[in-house]
């Protein structure tokens, strides 16, 4: 039998790099990873495409997937759905491929539980204020949801013991190097490589 691919989850508050983590890490050939797009029900920002960046719903579109049990989770984050779709993940993952998902908090605990063997790494800002900077710099939100994002992100800090992993993105080419050689180790510890050793030992 194949050998199933990592679910990877990353998380971390708004703004604190993860998409750019992300993109880098995606530029790594060695680790080949998939990444998962999700649903969500929050408006395209400018430059970001349809099935590229996420896949854009209605709410009531939204609510259909949760209703046919099309989500592998799911949250309502800052007035917006979000999830991920769970037929792409199950079908990568069965292809012996690692799935990447990118989400918040309330998503990942769900996926712990339905995933228990995956691998959890939260991504934390340098500081508070480092991350106000980088939201405000990125230029994507208004005054009101930047405070709805920093306070969301103040409680979801607050479960980063709950991760496997906490990498500071103090500067990107660290985080990238740091979660690199986490996914490394952890295909290290699953590889058939070790069974493989047992039957030649057999042999011998
Ligand atoms: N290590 C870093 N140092 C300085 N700026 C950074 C760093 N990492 C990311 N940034 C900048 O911070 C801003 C937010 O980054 P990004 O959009 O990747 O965050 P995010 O965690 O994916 O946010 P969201 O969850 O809202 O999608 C961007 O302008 C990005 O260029
Ligand atoms: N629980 C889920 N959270 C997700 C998913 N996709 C993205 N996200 C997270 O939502 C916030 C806001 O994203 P933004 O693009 O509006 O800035 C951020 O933390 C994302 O990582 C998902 O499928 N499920």
């Amino acid at each position: 039998m194949k050998e199933k691919g990592i679910l990877i989850v990353l998380s971390g508050p708004s703004g604190v790099g993860k998409g750019t983590v992300r993109k880098a890490l995606f530029s790594e050939e060695e680790l080949s990873l998939q990444y998962s797009i999700s649903a969500t029900t929050r408006k395209p920002r400018e430059g970001e495409v349809h099935g590229v960046d996420y896949l854009f719903k209605e709410r009531v579109e939204f609510e259909e997937m949760i209703k046919n049990d099309q989500l592998l989770e799911w949250a309502e984050y800052v007035g917006n759905y979000y999830g991920t779709p769970v037929e792409y993940v199950q079908k990568t993952l069965d292809e012996g491929k690692d799935v990447f998902l990118e989400i918040e908090v309330q998503g990942a605990m769900q996926v712990k539980k339905a995933f228990p063997e995956g691998l959890f790494i939260f991504l934390a800002p340098p500081s508070l204020s480092e991350l106000r900077n980088r939201i405000v710099t990125r230029g994507t939100e208004s005054e009101d949801l930047i405070h709805n994002r920093l306070t969301a992100a103040k409680e979801e800090i607050e479960m980063m013991d709950s991760y496997d992993y906490v990498v500071e993105n103090d500067k990107v080419e660290h985080a990238c190097d740091k979660i690199k050689a986490i996914v490394t180790a952890e295909h290290c510890k699953r590889s058939r490589v070790a069974p493989r050793y047992k039957k030649l030992l057999e042999v011998e």
